[in-house]
């Protein structure tokens, strides 16, 4: 039933999310405040993210972990629990607004439990959550490692708990207040705190741009709660892959760091693939470690620089050109694109999809 009724809204998705939003805040004006000045991004975000969620969801009691975290995560907008309703509320009307005649009392119905069933399980999240709402957190360093990649170091004003592999949501609060997007730490926790962090800049105005063409030592960020599930198993004892694109490395080298700290038997291959050369941002560091940590081995790949000397290609190539792989253990971590298309080729490697861990954020 959720999916027959978006059918009959899906083709009016912007104006369902004008409506949404115009409802939302006519009603509860104060709820403006808790979205970015700019809108035109997030216009369909919260629409579509609530769609996918609700139709995809169909078992919250699955996906029990990612709705706590979520509801955690959300703690960052200071959403109250009155929110959620207003928000659940807005949806259904402005879909019932534009489907026409066809929408019934039964659709109404089928959204408010499924949305309810997820609001309640992000609420227990946030309620049972003893951290603050958000870090603050000084930039400690900043390098700029190529034309749009920065690699940047953040002390946290009070100790950040996550593990090596999670993602958390930044928000370069000086530039662009109430905009938040996902990065994964790129080492394991220290003892000093410490967050380093990669980014590539996208295009002018975006978090990325000026996470790495403006921001400097001094500035203050927010960072919010950790999540995901790319972490390590220390009872595995298979040999891993971990395969990364572009500054998909970061939450793989947290692993690698990780690894570093216990590792004796496990045989690890990086494949770490970019467009060019350039991009090939951390190589230093990552040739560093396979020098240093003898069951560590790295190859490189570009997929646009024709006369690169290592192996050229698409990452997701390359992995199946090494192998056999059906008994290791993967990680892999870079955009959508490339993390589909590595899954793609694993599958044909008859890889099980239980030994695969992925955490794709649309980029
Ligand atoms: N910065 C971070 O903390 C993290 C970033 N990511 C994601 O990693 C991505 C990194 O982006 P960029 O640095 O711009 O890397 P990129 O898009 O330049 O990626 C280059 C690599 O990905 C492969 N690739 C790209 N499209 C592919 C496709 N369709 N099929 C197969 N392989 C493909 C290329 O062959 C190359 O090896 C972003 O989408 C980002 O969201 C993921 C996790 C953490």
């Amino acid at each position: 039933m959720l999916k027959e009724s978006w059918s009959l809204v899906e083709e009016h998705q912007d104006k369902v999310a004008g409506y949404f939003y115009a409802r939302m805040f006519l009603s509860h004006p104060d709820l403006r405040e808790l979205f970015p000045v700019q809108m035109d991004v997030q216009r369909t975000r919260l629409l579509s993210a609530i769609v996918t969620a609700v139709q995809t969801l169909e078992d919250p009691e699955r996906f029990d972990d990612y709705l706590r975290a979520l509801g955690r995560d959300h703690r960052k907008f200071h959403v109250a629990p009155e929110h959620y309703e207003v928000v659940g509320g807005s949806l259904i009307e402005a879909m019932r607004a534009h489907a026409g005649e066809q929408w019934c009392i039964e659709y109404d119905q089928a959204w408010a439990d499924a949305y309810a069933m997820i609001a309640a399980r992000m609420l227990a999240g946030a309620n049972a959550d003893q951290n603050p709402p958000y870090w603050y957190g000084e930039v400690v360093q900043h390098e700029r490692r190529s034309q749009d990649i920065a690699v940047f170091t953040v002390l946290p004003m009070q100790p950040l708990e996550y593990r090596a592999g999670q993602y958390l949501s930044l928000e370069a609060t000086a530039y662009q207040p109430r905009l938040w997007r996902t990065y994964s730490p790129a080492n394991a926790p220290r003892r000093d705190n410490t967050l380093e962090f990669h980014v590539r800049a996208l295009g002018a105005g975006w978090v990325s741009s000026v996470l790495v063409r403006r921001l400097r030592v001094g500035d203050m960020i927010k960072m919010a709660a950790p999540m995901g599930s790319m972490t390590l198993d220390r009872r595995s004892t298979r040999d891993a892959v971990f395969v990364a694109g572009g500054t998909g490395l970061a939450p793989i080298k947290s692993l690698l760091e990780e690894l570093t700290r216990y590792n004796r038997t496990r045989w690890v291959h990086v494949f770490f693939g970019a467009r060019t050369r350039e991009d090939l941002y951390d190589l230093a560091e990552l040739n560093r470690l396979a020098a240093r940590y003898p069951w560590l081995s790295v190859v490189t790949a570009c997929s646009d620089d024709p006369t690169f000397a290592g192996e050229r290609g698409d990452i997701s190539e390359v992995v199946a050109r090494y192998g056999p792989w059906n008994e290791h253990d993967f990680f892999v971590s870079g955009s959508g694109a490339m993390v589909r298309a590595t899954l793609r080729k694993l599958a044909e490697l008859q890889v099980p999809s239980v030994r695969i861990k992925y955490d794709s954020f649309n980029g």
